[in-house]
């Protein structure tokens, strides 16, 4: 043990994800960290929980002076939009999962931006994908073709765009609802599809990022497909995320890669 202060995290969103990095950072399992402040729409709702001394604040002013080294979002692209470059300029590193919200070029230049002048980082966790340590390396040279395919359960549909292009009451085939670029995929699934955004960020860019999306009633798991080819050979990833039974759209490992990643800011030995 050193005598180095803990790393102070504050949370932006406690809904399925936020709920389980919180779990995770009292139970030790996110390095040398400590929460000081979760942001949330209505504390009223809250009352009733404590989180060993953590406050739960609907207060922008309350949560930044809670002073945190760390601003981690799991609550959306409003979030990001909102926040990620009051916590740069704050003083906090902001770790991203609605990293979507990215495809917003200005956005993304703004937060960039301001990362480079207060000397603060955005963190991008893998979340609900794997290979983006892989993928950025091999785009240090020249990469041909970075393709996405997500396939994810009739009931991790409910409530988004697939509503308008498939009927899910009857759909019995996999149905491809989307087939473009990263930065439109982003922009039509802001609650679903962060990892095309994240792969663009990786290799090679919101355009080039090739995606597909398919609604597929002969699954039950989440599923993303990468593949990538360029000077460095080749790659071809499967995940299959098991869906978190409040939120189907979202995987455990969401919450599992945050608590990861936050615990690589202070160990010893990172990974990847
Ligand atoms: N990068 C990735 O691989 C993935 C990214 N995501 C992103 O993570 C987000 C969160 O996922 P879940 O936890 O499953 O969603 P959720 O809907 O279960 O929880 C989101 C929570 O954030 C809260 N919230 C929204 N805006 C807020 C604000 N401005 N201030 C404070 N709280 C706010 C909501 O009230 C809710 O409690 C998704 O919307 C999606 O954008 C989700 C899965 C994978
Ligand atoms: O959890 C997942 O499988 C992916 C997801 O929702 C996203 O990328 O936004």
């Amino acid at each position: 043990m050193t005598n180095k202060p803990r790393t102070r995290v504050g949370l932006i969103g406690y809904g399925t994800a936020g709920k389980d990095v919180v779990e995770a950072i009292l139970a030790n399992q996110a390095g040398d960290t400590r929460l000081v402040s979760v942001l949330v729409r209505d504390a009223g709702k809250y009352t009733g929980i404590s989180l060993e001394g953590c406050q739960i604040t609907d207060s922008e002013e309350a949560f930044f002076t809670s002073r945190p080294d760390v601003v981690v979002e799991t609550a959306g692209h409003d979030a990001v939009i909102h926040y990620a470059e009051k916590s740069l300029v704050n003083g906090s590193d902001f770790m991203v999962v609605s990293v979507g919200a990215f495809c917003d070029q200005a956005l993304h230049d703004r937060v960039l931006e301001s990362a480079s002048r207060h000397g603060r980082r955005v963190l991008v966790p893998s979340a609900a994908i794997a290979g983006l340590d892989r993928i950025a390396a091999a785009a240090q040279g020249p990469l041909e073709r970075v393709t996405l395919t997500t396939r994810k359960p009739v009931k991790a549909w409910r409530g988004t765009f697939a509503e308008e292009v498939v009927d899910l009451d009857t759909v019995t085939q996999p149905t491809v609802i989307f087939e473009g670029n990263a930065r439109e995929s982003s922009r039509v699934f802001p609650e679903s599809v962060n990892v095309s955004a994240a792969l663009s960020l990786a290799g090679v860019g919101f355009e080039a990022t090739e995606v597909r999306v398919l609604v597929d009633p002969t699954i039950d798991k989440n599923v993303h497909e990468v593949s990538a080819k360029g000077l460095f050979g080749e790659v071809r990833i499967e995940v299959q995320n098991t869906p978190s039974p409040n939120n189907p759209k979202t995987g455990y490992i969401v919450a599992m890669s945050v608590a990861r990643a936050l615990r690589n800011l202070t160990a010893p030995l990172v990974i990847g």
